[in-house]
């Protein structure tokens, strides 16, 4: 099987370590790649958390802080040996970041920024006022690491203990980010919403990232305490908080080798700078600051995705190996049978204010039915949709799935009782393939998690999704377009794409919002024959739609609403004649 570009990448940089450790580079240099090494650890926790999952820390200096601190004082105070003080750093720091992460992962826009500023500045002040960590002097004379009577907490041997780590670390975040937990944490970047409607809980998800990235800047200062034998506050403070970001944002922040790539550069220029630029100016000072801000600016305006991003649009995208013709079929839910009640929606009312968008609506979906839900611009019908779903809570009133009470749960509960959905504007990972999207949408049909996708146990699981996710994309006649990047299709296909995600979660009931929008007269005609053969397999769908023909052809049952109040309902030929709605609705559209 061929390798995928980042594996050989990283089978290339393993093979090369050795050889590194082995030339005679002035030792200058090998301490380079050790700084390097250590700052690129932390540097890729942030392409996990910022890059990936959109959540942006100041504070991952004081994770190092935290790993550095507690083997520095273990192995000083109690003789502890570091092999086992990094796991008790690593304890410590998940610990931190869980407590740290459950208060702050809920807020939103700039808040979490600001919380980790917070956070990291209170650490900071901690570790330099408390005595037994020797305030600001900080804790001198850490032993180095040792492996019997051999020293590799030094030079060449400690390049290749840390750069194997980091290497191992990598490989680990390449997996994961091309994995059942990945395509997760990969949704949470564009809002809960399409994440929590196949049934994740971003929360989770997002505190998992943060706790993992805390754990590789942890071992990282664990190297460094070793590395340095000294720690001391500077090293952890927002200063380095920020520059972290910095190389992971210069580098680029969505891409593991944007990491390599930033914190290489920053610290090579850093040191460069510091000795040419007193000689260019004449006078010493912290000058390496300025061009680095002066840096970041034009990197945000000119490459706001990194260097990296540059190589990246260079590398061959070759299509994922299809290994997963044989793997066992995913299990299916027991399904309603035809005619049974699938939705009963009773008397639900929403109320925004002053302002009741949806009034005392009732209406009922059986197995086996299209039921469309018609009504002018504004009338309540994706708030009636969104409150279904468990997106909006109700004011009043009650929705039963399959006899059981749904409303008032979250919307990834109502999604995992088999209730899937589309959305009125399409949401997607636009640069994961059609196949990885529509993938996402089995998310509750798997259970291998972040762990298991890390040391690569979940290979099994991975066949089985994409199997099941190629079946549902041939189902509805897109089996041409697996490996197609989502955000490359037109409008038709990626309305098709959504659909296939929905049915991917074996569904019993399916709510498409609009699915019609941009489409053209053949594609909608495609449509029509997916829906009704959808409802041929038994599958209950609810259709909010504006496009009269469509509705008119593919439902058995039509609800329609103005001003947030239901004006009738019926089969598609009574609501034709019926001269309320002629004149609420179709008199003035048609
Ligand atoms: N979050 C909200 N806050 C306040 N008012 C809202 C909110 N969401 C919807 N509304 C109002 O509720 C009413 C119904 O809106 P809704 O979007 O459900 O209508 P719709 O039938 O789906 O319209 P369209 O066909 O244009 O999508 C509108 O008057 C709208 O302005």
């Amino acid at each position: 099987m061929a390798l995928k570009p980042q594996s050989l990448g990283l089978l290339v940089l393993a093979a090369a370590v050795p050889l590194v450790a082995v030339l005679p580079l002035p030792d200058f240099w090998i301490t380079q790649l050790n700084y390097i090494g250590m700052y690129a650890m932390t540097a890729l926790g942030l392409v996990l958390l910022t890059g990936v999952g959109g959540l942006t820390s100041f504070g991952q200096a004081a994770f190092v802080g935290i790993g550095a601190y507690t083997t520095a004082w273990l192995t000083l105070n109690l003789g502890v040996s570091p092999w086992i003080t990094l796991f008790i750093g690593m304890v410590l720091t998940a610990a931190s970041a869980l407590v740290v992460g459950v208060i702050t992962l809920r807020m939103s826009g700039h808040y979490l920024p600001l919380a980790t500023i917070a956070w990291g500045l209170s650490l900071y002040y901690l570790m330099g006022n408390l005595d037994a960590l020797g305030k600001y002097d900080g804790l001198l004379g850490i032993q180095s690491l040792s492996i019997g009577n051999f020293d590799i907490g030094q030079g060449r041997a400690f390049f290749v203990l840390t750069w194997f780590i980091l290497l191992a670390f990598a490989a680990a975040l390449l997996h994961l980010l091309d994995s059942r937990a990945g395509r997760a944490i990969r949704a949470i970047k564009s809002g809960p919403q399409m994440a929590e409607a196949m049934g994740i809980s971003t929360f989770r998800y997002k505190v998992t990232i943060f706790v993992l990235a805390a754990l590789s800047a942890s071992v990282a200062g664990w190297l460094l305490a070793h590395f340095q034998r000294t720690v001391n506050p500077s090293a952890f403070g927002l200063k380095m908080g920020i520059e972290y970001l910095f190389m992971s944002v210069v580098g680029g922040v969505n891409y593991v080798w944007g990491a390599f790539v930033g914190a290489g550069l920053i610290k090579l220029m850093d040191d460069q700078l510091q000795v040419l630029l007193p000689r260019l100016i004449g006078t010493s000072g912290s000058y390496e600051v300025i061009v680095f801000g002066v840096m970041l600016v034009l990197v945000l305006k000119y490459l706001p995705d990194g260097l990296w991003s540059m190589v990246e649009k260079k590398l061959p995208r070759r299509p994922r190996a299809v290994d997963w013709q044989q793997a066992a079929p995913l299990p299916e839910r027991n399904k309603p049978a035809l005619g049974e009640l699938v939705l009963d929606v009773d008397r639900i009312r929403k109320q925004f204010g002053g302002l009741t968008a949806v009034n005392d609506i009732s209406f009922q979906i059986r197995a086996g039915q299209i039921v469309g839900l018609i009504g002018p611009n504004g009338a309540g019908k994706s708030t009636t949709f969104n409150l279904i779903t468990g997106v909006l809570s109700l004011t009043s009133g009650t929705v039963s799935y399959r006899g059981r009470r749904v409303s008032g749960l979250p919307a990834r509960a109502i999604a995992r009782e088999g209730v899937s959905r589309t959305f009125q504007h399409v949401k997607m990972i636009p640069d994961m393939t059609v196949l990885e999207n529509v993938a996402l949408g089995a998310h509750t049909r798997g259970h291998k998690g972040v762990a298991a996708a890390m040391i690569r146990t979940n290979s099994d699981e991975e066949r089985r999704l994409f199997r099941e996710a190629q079946r549902q994309l041939e189902r509805i006649g897109m089996g041409e377009y697996l490996h197609e990047q989502a955000g490359n299709l037109a409008m038709g296909p990626q309305r098709l794409m959504e659909i296939a995600r929905a049915l991917c979660a074996d569904p019993a009931l399916l709510l498409l919002d609009e699915p019609a929008a941009g489409l053209r007269h053949k594609e909608k005609q495609a449509l029509a024959g997916v829906l009704r053969q959808l409802r041929d397999e038994g599958m209950s769908i609810l259709l909010v739609e504006h496009d009269m023909d469509l509705v008119m052809q593919v439902c058995d049952h039509l609800v329609v609403m103005e001003f947030g109040t239901l004006l009738t309902q019926g089969t598609p030929e009574q609501i034709q004649q019926d001269p309320k709605v002629r004149a609420a609705y179709l008199g003035t559209e048609h």
